[in-house]
């Protein structure tokens, strides 16, 4: 539905458009003269104004002139009662969008006006999409455009966002795009990694302390929500929070008002807050493992990242982008890749998302070497050996049609290739989630310092994008 104004000195006209407007689905307002009509224009937000030539306040071309000057100027279809083709000229090397007679079918009348509506509709959208900065993020898929939409949407709100999506689609990034593209984004972007808070420290880390409030604390701690004061706050993994964090939080987001471990006086943090998760916290809520009134207060606006395996119109953009990123960043000189590589990679379901395909590629430079053309070999072998797989159940599935099993040997890898490549895998993983710290890292996997490093260094893997 879109809004247009009526500006006729004429009642009568202006009823009567109304109601053809009204029935196109439309709201209509009308102005019977030039100046109410130009503050209406200036006050609201109309996708077309019908303008008359004749008004009693002055001429309607002078009208369109300061019509056009506003900030989000209607397109405008100039309405007379007289045919006058000069008259026509003028209003639209003037800018107007049309010129019709009131005696007009309403049929034209609608006509014209269904397009003015469509184009002014496009125009916005583009200014939108122009001025939106997604430096960073692919995406052409038509999934993608819509998540750019939705981004647009929640830069331009204060209200609360929760980022939704599997693992590595690219929550973060879009979490970090709405600050960017927010009223705040000249003051911090503050994370907080609700998987990582330290069990004893947690409330100290969120909202700070003061010298001498448990042993340990010999100096004043600025807590991450103060932080974020004027910036945004982004709570990553919110699915991680405990249970009794997420009663502090829900104070927290209410009043914006917290008190820091030790001290006497609450302190204010206007901050902003997105939060992301890639658990289903409505079933959290059912299994009471997450409160339903924290769950309402972050999901003002929600986000949906869907997986790369729903967009895979993005893989090729994708990959081209990453791929110079890589050899840049080893200084060599971009690599191509073939057809076959590019099926693969269409082929693949990428559980691990875009984080996945930005290993693979990384470990395909690194196999191809010197080559200078990615072929499918280069690939890591977890995901040639689930091509192989599925070629071999597509075939499995035609010859079990036909009764004749069959079963695939040739199609299995070396597994001193496959135990490699796992190992590498692995690693990553670890240090991706370990946020390279090689502490944890070792903590976690249950490994030495050192066998960690010999490890990392038989693999060369270090810390990369
Ligand atoms: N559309 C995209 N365009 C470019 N890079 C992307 C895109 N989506 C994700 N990435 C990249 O993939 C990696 C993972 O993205 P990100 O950390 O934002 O995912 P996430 O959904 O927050 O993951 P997790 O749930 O595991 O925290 C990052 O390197 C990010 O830059």
């Amino acid at each position: 539905m879109a809004r247009v104004l009526v500006i006729d000195d004429d009642r009568l006209v202006c009823d009567t458009f109304g109601h053809v407007i009204g029935r196109m689905g439309h709201e209509v307002d009308c102005a019977l003269t030039l100046d109410q009509g130009i503050k209406s224009a200036e006050a609201g937000d109309y996708a077309v104004a019908l303008l008359d030539v004749y008004m009693p306040d002055g001429d309607g071309l002078e009208g369109l002139t300061a019509l056009r000057k506003l900030p989000t100027p209607p397109e405008v279809i100039i309405i007379t009662g007289y045919g006058d083709p000069d008259g026509a000229e003028l209003a639209i090397r003037n800018g107007a969008w049309d010129y019709i007679e009131k005696a007009s079918s309403h049929k034209k009348v609608m006509l014209s006006l269904s397009r003015a509506i469509r184009y002014h509709e496009d125009k916005l959208k583009k200014e939108n999409a122009v001025a939106l900065k997604t430096e960073g993020i692919i995406g052409v898929s038509s999934a993608m455009t819509g998540c750019f939409d939705e981004l647009a949407k929640a830069a331009v709100t204060e209200a609360n966002v929760l980022i939704t999506g599997q693992t590595g689609t690219g929550k973060e990034l879009f979490a970090r795009a709405i600050h960017q593209n927010s009223n705040r984004q000249k003051n911090r972007f503050v994370v907080v990694d609700c998987a990582a808070l330290p069990e004893n420290l947690t409330e100290s880390v969120l909202f700070g302390h003061e010298k001498g409030a448990f042993t340990g604390a010999i100096k004043d701690r600025t807590g991450l929500v103060l932080q974020a004061h004027t910036g945004t706050l982004f709570l990553d993994e919110v699915g991680e929070l405990p249970l009794n964090l997420q009663k502090a939080f829900l104070r927290v987001l209410e009043t914006r008002r917290f008190l820091p471990l030790g001290g006497q006086r609450e302190l204010f943090s206007d901050f902003r807050l997105v939060a992301a998760t890639n658990r289903d916290l409505d079933q959290m809520v059912a299994q009471k493992e997450f409160r339903e009134d924290l769950l309402f207060r972050l999901r003002s606006l929600n986000l949906y990242i869907p997986p790369l395996k729903d967009h895979p119109a993005d893989i090729r953009e994708l990959t081209s982008y990453y791929l110079a990123l890589i050899c840049d960043k080893a200084q060599m000189a971009c690599k191509g890749f073939s057809h076959d590589f590019m099926a693969m990679l269409m082929a693949y379901p990428w559980p691990g998302n875009v984080r996945e395909l930005i290993h693979a590629l990384e470990t395909a430079c690194a196999a191809a070497g010197v080559d200078s053309i990615l072929l499918p070999w280069h690939l890591p072998t977890n995901i040639r050996v689930q091509a192989a797989r599925d070629s071999v159940k597509g075939d499995f599935e035609e010859q079990e049609a036909n009764l004749q099993p069959v079963r695939e040997l040739k199609a299995l890898p070396d597994w001193r290739d496959y135990r490699n490549q796992m190992e590498s895998n692995y690693l990553r993983d670890l240090m991706a989630l370990s946020d390279w710290d090689a502490n944890q890292a070792a903590e976690a996997s249950g490994m030495s310092r050192s066998h960690l490093y010999q490890l990392l260094k038989k693999h060369g893997i270090g810390k990369k994008i």
